[in-house]
């Protein structure tokens, strides 16, 4: 079993193996070798290709890295982007071409630096996913000197989209860019302060160009919200041009390294040509054309060509909460508190059902969200460019789903970092194991790519229309089949809660019976006597928090669950790995129905949720020989993990290591003086 564990694992090689690691890795029943071949065959090789390189890349850095000084982080996180493109294009021969003809599979595999550094990454999404990809389908032909020059870093770009006014509402930007004919110029300006462009990643001290937002001015009537390229840097000098104002943003809740940055502009002017003009240009005699007339289709558009960013978000949210889990399950097989038995040993806090139950799910549930977001990367590479066109199918089809899971696997990401976090006592609060900065990446996730109460109301809005269609007689999405145009029976559940065939049937029922639940919500208020009645706007606000957000967390979970069952299929052939995989299953998904009590409550009866509390508690009991093991399938990088999470196990001796070699560990302070100068 060591030499399967050392084939896959080579952090393992060179390890003198703990008595924690020792006992751990004897007690699984799983094929070691198929399961964690399995979870890696989940993303492309290129993504652990980039782990190793950033592993190599990073070397060096010791445990103070986090007292650097701000600039001196932020150069480092700029550095160890360039360090690892050039690694890649040295190692893997890829080039600008193939960076540009992959851009999402590229982007998807830098972020196995994320829970590295989540500064780089987060420089990395902001380039490449942001900046080149605006440039890749919102440009033409015109733009393609910069496409490449982005692909190879000659500049490195931002992305301006929020201002001090506006940031879910990107239809409001207040940014201006007037058509000048005469000088085939635009001319840019931020009339107001709520118009200075905010929080944009690398404008404040590294980019030299800018994608930017604005409202597109010809001979005074607007034409709508349009995006430009913009150069905001002297790449002599460094200085910013006249009439680019920029500033930085201040100190925030974590991402030093990133340089966040705001601008303002004062009669800037950029040539025509800078207009990204995939959709719309201005034409020689100074008019504006366009195939798509309606400035409202046209934004869908502009920003349906940026989707992916909720993808992103959403795998990094996976990957954080995985990590924490992971970390607080290896911490825990190898810390001691207490003894049950009166004379004997310490017992293992992860021994304890307490600490089973407030772990072991949550790294069940994190476990089944990130192979269902690697299937939709794969979904997403596939369909990128029908993405282009939102009025595609297969654009809805996407726009709901990875809006749906951006904001559920964000949230459940913050709340299982928490608790994780807190399951490691003292340690957990500790820089050097990792959950500071994790936890900052989880909390900003909710975030951006999307506010994730207004990215939820965009999935909701399309769950509905598909019921609609259905009723209509019209065609519904496939996501949306199990969808019934009659309110389904009630349903008393009489399956097994340990089939996760019988579980996915539960859930669809729900699923459907929320959206079901929903229409006749709305239906109830708009029949109401006129003097009561409500404007459809009002009706859609008031149900959203209670009623139709947690229809779209139930579909998710199916939606998930599905993909989940899928996965599960691969171990056929290996029949303890599955029985393993499936209980991994079963508590991710049981342990749902207990926090989602109220929506499941009129098919499970009071009885029956004591009986799932008693399953989760068993399957915890049962998962608990193999947990560790899993958590060792897992390919992440040992450079993710804090003192106490690696997979050597050693958290005293790795803790302590870290914490002598912290700069400042023996000094003296230099003012100690001061201290004996007290006059009582
Ligand atoms: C670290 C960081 C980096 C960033 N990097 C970039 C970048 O590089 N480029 C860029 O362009 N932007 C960037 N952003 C901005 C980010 O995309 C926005 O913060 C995000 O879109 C949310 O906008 P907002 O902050 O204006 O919040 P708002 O949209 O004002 O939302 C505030 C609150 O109001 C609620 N709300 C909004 N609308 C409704 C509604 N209709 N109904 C009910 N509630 C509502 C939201 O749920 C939220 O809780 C970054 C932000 C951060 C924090």
């Amino acid at each position: 079993m060591e030499k399967t564990l050392n084939s896959l694992n080579p952090m393992q090689s060179y390890l003198t193996p703990s008595e924690d690691y020792t006992r751990e890795t004897s007690t699984f029943t799983f094929d070691f070798e198929k399961v964690a071949t399995e979870i890696r065959k989940l993303r492309p090789e290129l993504f652990y290709k980039v782990q190793s390189i950033v592993e190599k890349v990073y070397q060096g850095r010791g445990p103070g890295h986090h007292m650097m000084e701000k600039d001196t982080l932020r150069l480092e996180s700029n550095k160890l982007a360039i360090n690892t493109i050039n690694a890649l294009y040295e190692e893997e021969g890829i080039n600008e071409q193939w960076i540009i003809d992959n851009l999402d599979e590229f982007t998807r595999c830098l972020m196995g630096t994320g829970c590295i550094n989540a500064s780089t990454s987060t420089k990395y999404s902001v380039h490449y996913f942001l900046y080149t990809k605006s440039l890749k389908n919102l440009g033409t032909e015109r733009h393609k000197e910069y496409l490449y020059r982005a692909a190879n870093l000659t500049d490195l770009g931002a992305f301006g989209m929020t201002e001090l006014g506006h940031g879910s509402n990107v239809q409001s930007v207040e940014t201006t860019a007037h058509y000048d004919h005469d000088t085939r110029s635009f001319i840019l300006n931020s009339p107001t302060d709520t118009s200075i462009k905010f929080w944009l990643g690398n404008l404040a001290k590294t980019c030299s160009m800018l994608v930017t937002f604005a409202q597109l001015f010809l001979n005074g009537e607007c034409k709508g919200v349009h995006v430009f390229l913009v150069p905001v840097r002297d790449k002599e000098t460094h200085e910013s041009f006249e009439g680019c104002l920029i500033g930085d943003c201040g100190d925030k809740l974590g991402l030093q390294g990133v340089d966040n940055g705001w601008i303002k502009f004062a009669d800037y002017r950029i040539h025509k040509d800078m207009l990204l003009n995939k959709f719309c240009d201005i034409n020689e005699e100074g008019e504006y054309v366009s195939a798509i007339p309606k400035d409202n289709k046209r934004f869908a558009y502009h920003m349906a060509a940026l989707s992916g960013g909720r993808v992103l978000a959403a795998s990094n949210g996976a990957d954080i909460s995985l990590i924490s889990t992971i970390t607080a399950l290896r911490f825990a097989a190898c810390r001691r508190q207490f003894s049950r038995e009166k004379g004997k040993e310490e017992t293992h806090i992860l021994d304890y059902p307490l600490h089973q139950s407030r772990i072991m799910p949550l790294f069940a549930k994190s476990f089944t969200e990130m192979v269902s977001i690697q299937g939709i990367w794969d979904d997403y590479s596939k369909m990128s460019d029908q993405l282009l066109d939102p009025s595609n199918k297969a654009g809805e089809y996407f726009h709901l789903v990875s809006s749906a899971l951006k904001a559920v696997v964000t949230w459940n990401s913050y709340e299982t970092w928490k608790e994780s976090r807190l399951s490691c006592g003292g340690f957990g609060f500790s820089f050097l194991n990792h959950f500071s900065e994790l936890g900052n990446t989880a909390d900003v996730n909710q975030t951006w790519e999307g506010e994730n109460f207004v990215l939820i109301q965009q999935s909701c809005k399309i769950l509905l229309k598909n019921f609609a269609n259905m009723i209509r007689g019209k065609k519904t999405m496939k996501t949306c089949e199990f969808l019934t145009p009659d309110s389904p029976d009630d349903y008393i559940f009489e399956g097994s809660f340990l089939n996760l065939k019988d579980l996915f049937k539960l859930y669809t029922h729900h699923a459907n019976k929320c959206v079901h639940e929903s229409i006749a919500k709305i239906q109830a208020d708009s029949m109401k006597e006129a003097e009561e009645r409500l404007s459809r706007t009002e009706i859609w606000e008031k149900h959203l928090f209670y009623t139709f957000i947690p229809m779209v967390k139930i579909y998710l979970s199916r939606y998930t669950m599905e993909a989940y069952l899928h996965f599960l299929k691969k171990f056929k052939n290996s029949p303890k790995s599955k029985e393993v995989m499936t209980k991994v299953g079963l508590l991710g998904y049981l342990s749902e129905i207990i926090k989602f009590e109220g929506i499941f409550r009129e098919s499970i009866s009071k009885e029956q949720i004591d009986e799932i509390k008693e399953h989760c508690i068993t399957l915890c009991k049962q998962l608990r020989p193999e947990i560790i093991g899993l958590t060792l399938a897992v390919p992440l990088s040992d450079k993710v993990f804090g003192s106490i999470g690696k997979s050597s196990m050693k958290p005293y001796y790795e803790f302590m290591k870290s914490v002598k070699e912290t700069p400042g560990c023996f000094d003296k302070p230099k003012e100690w003086k001061y201290l004996y100068k007290s006059k009582i």
